[in-house]
């Protein structure tokens, strides 16, 4: 029996397919109000992003990421992807969640138990599942911290690839390499690659510290199949020549 491809992951695999990577935004529901965050993705699907991702480590709940979800699904026909701190980071009008297990932390919080509690909403709100091992190397923000994760180290690759191996062994389709949000410099690009050798066919997400069109390209080349940014999107002046930027960079 095979847990099929829905979709979402059907659209992100043809991004990859025909550009060499794709592009996802991430959307935190608590850094704007639900209409900026609308406008934000609006300007992100101008500039060519593939997905937008909505969560945040802290208060990415209730009313205010249905709202945030709703003004998005407005004004774009892009996939929306639930990014879930918890079981609480769910609700029924996206399109997708990324189901994913932090499987370096220590806590069966992260590893199942939200999971658990998540999967029967998941079901009810028709929500389409990816299968994601979700890993956080050095610095790790607050997701590190709030994941209670045992951090990667930065210069031990062989680790992250032994965790992204293990995800892929369990029957995860997707890995995503984190160094947290807002981190001073992204995931190192020789870990990046040594897990894509290793990993082959898994897509692989890379975010966390991605500030330019250059460093988000120096990953694609290591290897990664998905960048991820959502600092540098809530900062920028301009979303849409940024996003066009980082798009431009990574496809080839
Ligand atoms: C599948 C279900 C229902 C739950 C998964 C629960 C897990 C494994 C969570 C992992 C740990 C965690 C706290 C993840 C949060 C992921 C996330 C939304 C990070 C991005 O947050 P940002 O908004 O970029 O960062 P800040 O929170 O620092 O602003
Ligand atoms: O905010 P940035 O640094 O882009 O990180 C995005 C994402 O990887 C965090 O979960
Ligand atoms: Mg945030």
């Amino acid at each position: 029996m095979t847990f099929e491809m829905g979709r979402v992951e059907l659209h992100l695999r043809d991004a990859v397919k025909k550009h060499g990577a794709g592009h996802l935004t991430l959307i935190d529901p608590d850094s704007q109000t639900p209409q900026e965050a609308g406008r934000m993705a609006q300007a992100a699907s101008q500039g060519g992003t593939d997905a937008i991702m909505v969560g945040g480590s802290v208060g990415a709940t209730g009313a205010l990421l249905h709202n945030t979800v709703a003004e998005i699904k407005k004004v774009t026909d892009l996939p929306v992807i639930l990014f879930p701190a918890s079981v609480a980071g769910l609700c029924e009008n996206a399109d997708a969640v990324f189901f994913m297990s932090l499987l370096n932390s220590r806590s069966p919080n992260y590893l199942i138990e939200n999971q658990a509690m998540g999967a029967p909403l998941v079901l009810r709100y028709r929500l389409e599942a990816l299968p994601m091992a979700y890993i956080i190397i050095e610095p790790g923000g607050t997701v590190g911290y709030v994941g209670d994760a045992r951090l990667i180290p930065r210069k031990k690759p062989e680790l992250a690839c032994a965790y992204a191996l293990a995800g892929k062994y369990l029957g995860m389709r997707l890995v995503y390499l984190e160094a947290g949000s807002g981190a001073d410099s992204p995931v190192p690009a020789g870990m990046v690659a040594l897990t894509k050798k290793l990993l082959g066919d898994v897509l692989i997400i890379v975010g966390g510290g991605i500030r330019s069109g250059r460093a988000a390209a120096e990953l694609v080349a290591a290897g990664a199949d998905l960048i991820v940014t959502g600092t540098a999107v809530e900062k920028s002046q301009d979303v849409a020549s940024f996003i066009s930027e980082l798009t431009s960079s990574i496809r080839r």
